[in-house]
């Protein structure tokens, strides 16, 4: 396997005085895009604010590409949950992509068709070169995602992160954003972290899941983490895992058990179902 592009080590972070992160660790490599999951307050920003180098750690390190975070922070793609456009801003979709470039003095002066190019190919890789030249503020909400992610990768992170991408996204858009995720993953060879309450609308493209809980991480692949038994024991209430083809489906209550439709506990050999 190739070197990790990021790299956590027994991180431990306190706020107000308060251990929120203890002796979290962690690898992601090129290509893998990772769920980030836990309930409300569990430490899921925390740790991304960490990994920014914006919130500082007690203990432990955060390299990229083994580099401390802090000298490799133009490597790093941010997409934070809630952003509201005022539809009365005059700032088109490429705008808000050209920002990610103009925002950050750091690196070699491009010249503006350089830059025009740029901006051009992140239009392209989210998909947005249809409404680039539209308000930002007068864009749906996915593809008002889509210009966001668009702004994060213009300066080719080798890592992604974003906050909860899928909050406030109907069931349709939901799955474009988590298709698109997943292409940019395998197409770019970057490392995706992406936080969500809901780990289901994730399951087709996630490779690796970070499950945070008392502060601490359970971390796997798909196959070992999202077992009937792993998931009840992490959310402390039984979870049922349906599996059904390639199709799996995590639920709160073991009770149940749709016909044609197997629980996990009866799964012999979970790697089937990816
Ligand atoms: N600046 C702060 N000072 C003290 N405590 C804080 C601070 N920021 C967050 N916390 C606490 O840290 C804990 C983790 O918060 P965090 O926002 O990381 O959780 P989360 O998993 O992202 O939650 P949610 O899913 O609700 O967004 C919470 O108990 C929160 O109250």
């Amino acid at each position: 396997m190739q070197d990790p592009i990021l790299s956590v080590a027994h991180l431990s972070v306190d706020l107000g005085g308060r251990g929120i992160l203890r002796d979290v660790s962690f690898d992601l490599h090129p290509g893998q895009l990772c769920a980030l999951i836990g309930e409300n307050g569990a430490g899921k920003t925390t740790l991304l604010r960490s990994l920014l180098g914006l919130t500082p750690h007690r203990a432990g390190q955060v390299w990229i590409e083994g580099v401390p975070v802090g000298q490799r922070r133009i490597l790093v793609g941010y997409v934070p949950q809630k952003i509201v456009f005022d539809v009365d801003v005059p700032l088109r979709t490429r705008d808000l992509v050209q920002l990610g470039l103009d925002g950050h003095r750091l690196g070699l002066p491009l010249f503006s068709s350089g830059k025009k190019t740029m901006v051009d190919q992140a239009l392209q890789m989210v998909g947005a070169e249809a409404f680039a030249d539209q308000r930002v503020g007068e864009l749906s909400g996915g593809q008002q995602q889509r210009a966001v992610i668009a702004h994060a990768l213009v300066r080719q992170p080798r890592l992604l992160i974003l906050d909860e991408p899928l909050a406030n996204l109907d069931f349709r858009s939901a799955n474009a954003l988590v298709a698109l995720l997943g292409t940019l993953a395998r197409t770019q060879r970057i490392a995706m972290l992406v936080t969500a309450h809901d780990m289901n609308p994730l399951l087709p493209v996630m490779d690796r899941l970070i499950y945070l809980v008392g502060g601490q991480v359970a971390t796997g692949s798909v196959e070992e983490v999202v077992q009937s038994e792993v998931l009840s024991k992490l959310y402390g209430y039984p979870v049922t895992v349906l599996r059904h083809g390639q199709r799996v489906l995590v639920l709160p209550d073991a009770a149940v058990e749709p016909s044609g439709v197997i629980a996990a506990g009866q799964v012999s050999s979970p790697e089937k179902a990816n």
